[in-house]
């Protein structure tokens, strides 16, 4: 069996760790706090990555990742790993986006509570003997009743909504996602913009993901949309705040105080802007998620979702290609082998540079879920005219687009002579070349070659030969591989209804040699002669 070497590069729950090592063919290194550079020279000899959100995953380290197949980040933010960079590499991420939930939204709760009551300044103030004058800086506000803005209304803003409306705040949601039949669900004001539900709001919470849209969401503008003496509480991302725009509005008056998790750089510098204004603003350094609950849980869950995928193939919450648990792999795992075959065959009989790729699934096979068949399909078929490792399952997308083939899907419940078949057809102009395969009791066969009915195996080495159908070919063929002593394993012979095309797959148990491919190319009759090495 493999060895996969994963390596450990942020601190995880020592479960997760254990979890790891013991799956079989996983050896793990736990090395936290490592400077980039020293990554940097390690991270060859790895196969996994385990990381929070300390290790900056860059295009650097990925290009220096030359046998890195996944990266698996315990928590919900991948915003410090280069998506398309992986994606390039064809290397998958994975997060945890359940394990620490609630734990991030009691946190940003905790941070609201502690802005509306000035917990922070009003501990320090007691520490430094200032108990009577703090009794008097320190008047708070009360939540109930006040109007919260939540901006993305997913896992953990659907549970800051519960927490609001127990403590009677009006909850305004705003996310792009969000129907109005779940917000009336969730007893929730759908806002249909942003800045819909910051008008008039008291307090504003966050909970979307930082990405290029999201950046700067809360801007000098959108802070005046507030009511004065409203309250910003961030446990999402730094950067989705302009921090000198929150410090203006803070000094100004009409932001009363703030609740921050995050910083747009972390750790901040020491002069950050909004250290001067720690009268008004609590803050924590990145600890939504630091709960004892939400690192086992992020812990065991990131260390069996690479477990899985390294020993069964299985892959789960990957941000960077479908997704495929357990169950559905099983329905699907048979096809993938098959998928190869129809890819290998597809790249020797197809013409150069097609225009589509068409992948259909006829039958019960139709109703299941076939991404992953058709990536497979198009990984064989394009790692036939790329470098070893060029191209693989996760950047194949990418790749079929810088050439401009469409991968096409289609499920087509029409009856066939099988239960189910998979087709695989290449476009180029008003040429067509169609391959299809089917499952025969628990084996794979190759069932179709251009419209003509084979049963082939999806593995081994085989002789293709296309003629005019009339006698002797097949004797001209076996006569000809004789001579040069290659032995025929299996033969499957076709030929179109009308009978003017024959093809011949034989199964051979050597290669054939140059010579006897020229010569039977050269022989009256023969229309074309492929070696194919599934
Ligand atoms: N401080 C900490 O330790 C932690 C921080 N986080 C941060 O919290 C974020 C949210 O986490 P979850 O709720 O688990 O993720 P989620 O994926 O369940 O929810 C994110 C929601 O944001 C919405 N969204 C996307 N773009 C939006 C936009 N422009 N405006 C409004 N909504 C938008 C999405 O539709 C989705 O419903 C994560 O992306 C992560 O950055 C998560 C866990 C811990
Ligand atoms: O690993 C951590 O503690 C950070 C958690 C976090 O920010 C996330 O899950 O997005």
């Amino acid at each position: 069996m493999a060895t996969y070497r994963v390596l450990v590069s942020d601190p995880i729950s020592e479960k997760g760790v254990e979890a790891l090592a013991a799956a079989p063919g996983i050896s793990v290194d736990v090395n936290t706090g490592l400077k980039p550079e020293e990554l940097l020279k390690i991270i060859g000899d790895y196969h996994g990555l385990v990381v929070r959100s300390e290790t900056k995953v860059t295009a650097e380290l990925l290009a220096a990742a030359t046998n890195l197949k996944a990266v698996g980040r315990a928590g919900v933010g991948v915003d410090n790993i280069d998506r398309k960079a992986a994606t390039d590499h064809g290397v998958i991420v994975m997060n945890t986006p359940t394990g620490n939930t609630i734990s991030t939204a009691e946190h940003a709760f905790t941070l609201m509570l502690s802005a509306a009551r000035n917990i922070g300044p009003a501990h320090s103030a007691v520490l430094k003997g200032d108990f009577k004058a703090a009794r008097k800086a320190y008047q708070g506000i009360e939540l109930n009743t006040k109007r919260l803005a939540i901006l993305g209304m997913g896992r953990i803003g659907t549970e800051f909504a519960k927490r609001a409306q127990a403590f009677n705040m009006t909850v305004v949601a705003y996310d792009p996602f969000l129907t109005q039949t779940r917000a009336d669900e969730l007893k929730v004001e759908l806002a249909a913009t942003p800045d819909e539900a910051l008008k008039g709001a008291d307090v504003v919470t966050l909970h979307v993901p930082l990405t290029p849209d999201t950046n700067r969401l809360i801007n000098a503008e959108r802070l005046a949309l507030m009511n004065k003496g409203a309250l910003v509480i961030n446990c999402a991302r730094g950067g989705l705040i302009d921090e000198e725009a929150l410090k203006a509005a803070i000094e100004s008056g009409h932001i009363a105080g703030a609740g921050l998790d995050v910083f747009e750089v972390e750790p901040p510098p020491n002069d950050h802007p909004l250290f001067t204004l720690n009268k008004h603003v609590v803050f924590t350094p990145h600890l939504g998620a630091s709960t004892n609950e939400a690192q086992e849980n992020v812990g065991i869950q990131v260390a069996e979702q690479l477990r899985d995928f390294f020993v069964t193939g299985e892959i789960r919450n990957a941000i960077n290609m479908p997704s495929l648990d357990a169950k559905a792999l099983a329905e699907v795992g048979p096809y993938l082998g098959l998928a190869r075959a129809l890819g290998k065959l597809l790249a020797k009989l197809g013409p150069a540079g097609p225009d589509s790729l068409r992948v259909s699934y006829h039958g019960a096979l139709a109703k299941k879920d076939t991404g992953l068949v058709s990536r497979t399909v198009l990984t064989a078929l394009l790692e036939a005219s790329h470098q070893e490792g060029q191209v693989n399952i996760v950047n194949v997308p990418a790749v079929a687009a810088q050439l401009g083939l469409d991968l096409v899907e289609s499920t087509i419940n029409a009856k066939t002579e099988f239960n189910e078949l998979l087709v695989a057809e290449l476009r180029k102009g008003e040429a067509r070349y169609r391959v299809a395969g089917t499952i025969i009791g628990r084996s794979p066969r190759i069932v179709e070659i251009d419209h003509l009915y084979v049963d082939c195996n999806i593995s081994g080495r085989f002789l293709l030969v296309e003629n005019d159908d009339r006698p002797g070919i097949v004797g001209v063929i076996g006569t000809a591989l004789g001579a040069a002593s290659v032995n025929i394993a299996n033969m499957d012979l076709s030929r179109t209804a009308d009978r003017s095309r024959a093809l011949t797959l034989m199964e051979v148990d050597s290669e054939p040699p140059a010579a006897l491919i020229d010569q039977l190319r050269s022989t009256p009759g023969i229309l074309r002669v492929l070696t194919l090495d599934l």
